[in-house]
């Protein structure tokens, strides 16, 4: 694409050189960019990209988008300056793949915890009704067979819209997207005219980044606020937690019709009689006008039933049949990670959840105990570097919940796990101390957790789920939880 041509959406610019050069990508990474290329300079949280620019050009960039001013550049590559170029990324992106979320139904997810379930239900239920869907999110980007990993739950604009162009090359109808709240405040999803909006919950997370709940309640909001403004937005839905107090703020922003879901009366799409039978949940499913469709999901825990009425309160918006949703819930089997049996051959059962957070601790332990006869041993540690407020509320957490538990290493980077285990040590109280061991191998933890598993008991190591690197300081092993269970199993045998 010519220059000229990707820069037509960009009202305030400065053009200094050929206007006329090709461009065959575009990167914000310096150590990424080929012949070719326009490279976008951004000011980021360590780094300022426009001290990369002379790497980029030597890498082959024949155009640099600047906001200040940049000496020394060779004759022969373009210049493009603007107020700013964090604005502008996403509006060139979108231009560049030629606008790809006009072709497809966008659904975005946001909350502190379900966006990867509730997506993935959504992606199972409408893909399984005949309606091709792709997913972008935590996990990796899907369409069809086809998986490409993410290193954002909400990838960056360059990455984003060429993931949606892939989608809507392969025939993809919907994108169901994870929309996270770094994602929102730094403009990755600018661009993208969503159709549905998704909250499921918000709590304690994140708070290095956003500082204050009030300003990580705000992140949220711009999903929302920028749905149902004009006529031809009317048929666009905000889907609300009914049962979360934040639900309100939310539908206060928006002039999209609003369709809450949840578990209290008053809810547009409410279950009821939840029952949960050994790893299912059984529940009516009653809607608006008043219909009940009874559904059975192969996944335990509450937290699973509001991602359930989540996925199909957005599943109902794109037209589904309630029979299809249904089926497409029942069949759901689940994703790696996520309450994820790893070892059912033993008299006790071994789980690993993805919980990082205390609302995502507290579901997993709840959910563990009404599934488990025994006792619930939990090994969880936090993580290095990130909101360090939450470890004392996640060491609470674990000491009321379990009957036992092992306080280990999560991926540290490069603080000192001491430090980690001194936060959460404010959290707990001396009387419970007595179920309580710090290990801070976490293979050593899990060895020891599983050593001292009696028959019906549950071992819930919490904090990882499918991630396959845990990272302590300079050293990276490479092994999931679940491959540390299978070998702690083994030498047990
Ligand atoms: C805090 C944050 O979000 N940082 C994101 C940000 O990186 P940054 O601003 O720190 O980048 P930087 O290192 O300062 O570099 C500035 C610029 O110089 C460029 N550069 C840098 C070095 C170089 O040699 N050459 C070069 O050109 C960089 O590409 C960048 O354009 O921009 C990068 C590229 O888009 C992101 O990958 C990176 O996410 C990091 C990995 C991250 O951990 N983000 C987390 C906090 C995050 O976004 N999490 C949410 C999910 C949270 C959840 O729900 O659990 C997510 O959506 O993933
Ligand atoms: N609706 C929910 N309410 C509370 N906790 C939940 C809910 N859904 C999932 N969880 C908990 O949060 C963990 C992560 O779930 P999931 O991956 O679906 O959330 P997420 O929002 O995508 O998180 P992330 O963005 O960090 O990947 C689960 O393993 C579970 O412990």
């Amino acid at each position: 694409m010519k220059l000229n041509q990707l820069l037509k959406g960009i009202l305030f610019k400065q053009i200094t050189g050929n206007e006329e050069t090709e461009i065959s990508c575009i990167h914000t990474d310096s150590r990424s960019v080929k012949p070719g290329s326009l490279f976008i300079c951004l000011s980021g949280f360590k780094a300022d990209g426009h001290q990369f620019a002379q790497q980029a050009i030597q890498n082959g960039a024949s155009a640099v988008m600047v906001e200040k001013p940049l000496p020394g550049v060779p004759d022969g590559v373009t210049v493009i300056t603007v107020p700013e170029t964090k604005r502008v990324l996403p509006i060139v992106a979108s231009t560049f793949y030629d606008h790809p979320s006009c072709k497809l139904r966008m659904i975005g997810i946001t909350g502190t915890n379900g966006k990867t379930t509730t997506s993935h239900m959504v992606e199972h239920i409408l893909n399984k009704s005949g309606c091709s869907t792709g997913l972008i999110g935590t996990l990796y980007m899907k369409h069809g067979e086809l998986q490409v990993p993410t290193v954002n739950t909400t990838p960056d604009p360059i990455k984003l819209q060429g993931f949606l162009r892939l989608i809507a090359d392969r025939g993809g109808r919907c994108a169901v997207l994870e929309v996270s709240s770094h994602g929102l405040d730094m403009g990755r999803v600018t661009g993208c005219g969503f159709h549905t909006a998704v909250f499921t919950n918000l709590s304690h997370d994140h708070l290095d980044f956003h500082h204050h709940m009030d300003d990580y309640r705000q992140s949220k909001e711009i999903l929302f606020s920028r749905l149902g403004n004009s006529a031809d937005d009317m048929l666009k839905t905000a889907i609300l937690n009914g049962d979360d107090e934040s639900s309100s703020y939310y539908a206060n922003r928006t002039s999209a019709q609003v369709l809450s879901y949840g578990l209290n009366s008053g809810n547009h799409i409410r279950g009821l009689d939840v029952r949960c039978s050994g790893s299912h949940q059984q529940f009516l499913i009653k809607t608006y006008d008043g219909e009940h469709h009874s559904v059975t999901l192969r996944m335990p825990g509450i937290h699973n039933v509001y991602n359930a009425l989540a996925a199909a309160a957005v599943c109902f918006c794109e037209g589904m049949s309630w029979e299809d949703i249904v089926s497409g819930l029942e069949t759901f089997e689940g994703i790696p990670g996520r309450f994820e049996d790893i070892s059912s051959a033993s008299s006790f059962q071994v789980t690993v959840d993805y919980a990082h957070n205390p609302g995502g601790l507290r579901a997993a332990l709840i959910t563990a105990r009404d599934v488990t006869k025994g006792k619930v041993i939990c090994v969880m540690g936090c993580r290095g570097e990130r909101d360090k407020l939450k470890r004392p509320i996640m060491a609470g957490i674990a000491a009321d919940l379990a009957d036992h538990v092992i306080f280990t290493s999560d991926n540290s980077y490069a603080e000192d796990i001491e430090n980690i285990f001194n936060d959460m040590k404010q959290g707990l109280e001396r009387a419970k101390m007595d179920h309580i061991q710090f290990i801070k191998d976490r293979k050593e933890a899990i060895q020891q957790a599983v050593s001292s598993a009696a028959a019906g008991d549950r071992v819930v190591i919490t904090g990882r789920g499918h991630e396959k690197e845990l990272v302590t300081g300079s050293a990276v092993q490479k092994a999931s939880d679940a491959d540390l269970v299978k070998e702690c199993m083994h030498c047990n045998t």
